[in-house]
């Protein structure tokens, strides 16, 4: 059976994307002696204009902030590819904190919303070009596989409540709880031995080698995920798509991931295959 023979998590981990580059995880620091502004000094930041000076933002009501979250300095982003003309007339991204367990949300560049591929995911509101940085956000939960519980339990209830809103995978081995479930379907890799969830970056839908439309990366100093679009041109309208995993074929996707993929660029893959090789998995 497929859920018995689905690899444990610390392999899983191992074979997570590694477009990040987190060399040293004992290093990371959180901004000692910067205090995360509240919900209201956001808003009054956001008021003067302070936007691209890499301050946290916190993008719901249900969050105050508090003293003790990590707040950032002003770094420009630190995708890898060159910006394009749009991106370079703009500012640098807040940093977003997700404080709202709703999937829906929208900055200038994309929206979350309802997918055609599945569940939901993130749809370009606006026509975007290859270096465009659409998001910088902080994580909910930063661990290693082994502490997970530990790290969860010593969440706020809030974050708890969002974490338990993000999607599970239905291939999970028999017995995983739905916390772990969660976790183990939405986390990123940030290092050999560390993942940390992004509750919107955990939204966008994989789509398969050269197609994804959208490149992911570990910002280590400001500690959040920094996403850029790769392709040339999406259109608006158009889903913004990340790769799981370079050169994976839909196969591996399903051992690893538990869907079938859909994303329409790869020959995706049959229920006889799939039958077929659980057998051999
Ligand atoms: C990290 S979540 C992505 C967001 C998810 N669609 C949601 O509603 O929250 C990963 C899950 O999305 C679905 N998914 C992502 N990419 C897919 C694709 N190319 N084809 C089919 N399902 C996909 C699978 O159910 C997978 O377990």
């Amino acid at each position: 059976m497929l859920s018995t023979q689905f690899p444990a998590a610390a392999e899983r981990l191992f074979y997570l994307d590694l477009c990040f580059h987190h060399k040293d995880p004992q290093s990371s620091t959180k901004h000692k002696g910067y205090t995360l502004p509240t919900t209201r000094q956001a808003r009054i930041l956001e008021a003067l204009d302070l936007e691209g000076y890499g301050a946290i933002k916190i993008d719901s009501d249900l969050g105050s902030g508090s003293n003790d979250q990590p707040s950032t300095l002003p770094l420009p982003a630190t995708a890898s590819v060159p910006k394009s003309e749009s991106a370079a007339k703009l500012p640098s991204l807040w940093i977003v904190q997700r404080k709202s367990p709703k999937p829906n949300y929208s900055n200038e560049f994309f929206r979350i919303s309802e997918s055609k591929t599945a569940g939901y995911g993130a749809y370009a509101k606006k026509d975007l070009y290859g270096g465009d940085v659409i998001l910088r956000e902080a994580y909910l939960i930063k661990s290693t596989h082994n502490d997970f519980f530990d790290t969860y339990e010593r969440l706020e209830e809030g974050s708890k409540t969002i974490l338990q809103a993000l999607h599970m995978h239905d291939g999970l081995k028999i017995g995983t709880s739905r916390i772990q479930g969660i976790w183990e379907t939405n986390c990123f890799a940030i290092s050999d031995h560390q993942a940390a969830l992004f509750p919107i970056a955990a939204r966008f839908n994989h789509a398969c080698s050269p197609s994804q439309k959208v490149l992911y990366e570990f910002d280590e100093k400001n500690d959040c995920i920094v996403m850029t679009v790769k392709a040339d041109h999406v259109a608006a309208g158009e889903e913004l798509t990340i790769s799981y995993g370079n050169d994976w074929s839909p196969l591996m996707l399903y051992h690893l991931y538990g869907f079938m993929c859909r994303c329409g660029a790869c020959p995706g893959l049959s229920e006889a295959e799939v039958m077929r090789s659980s057998a051999q998995w």
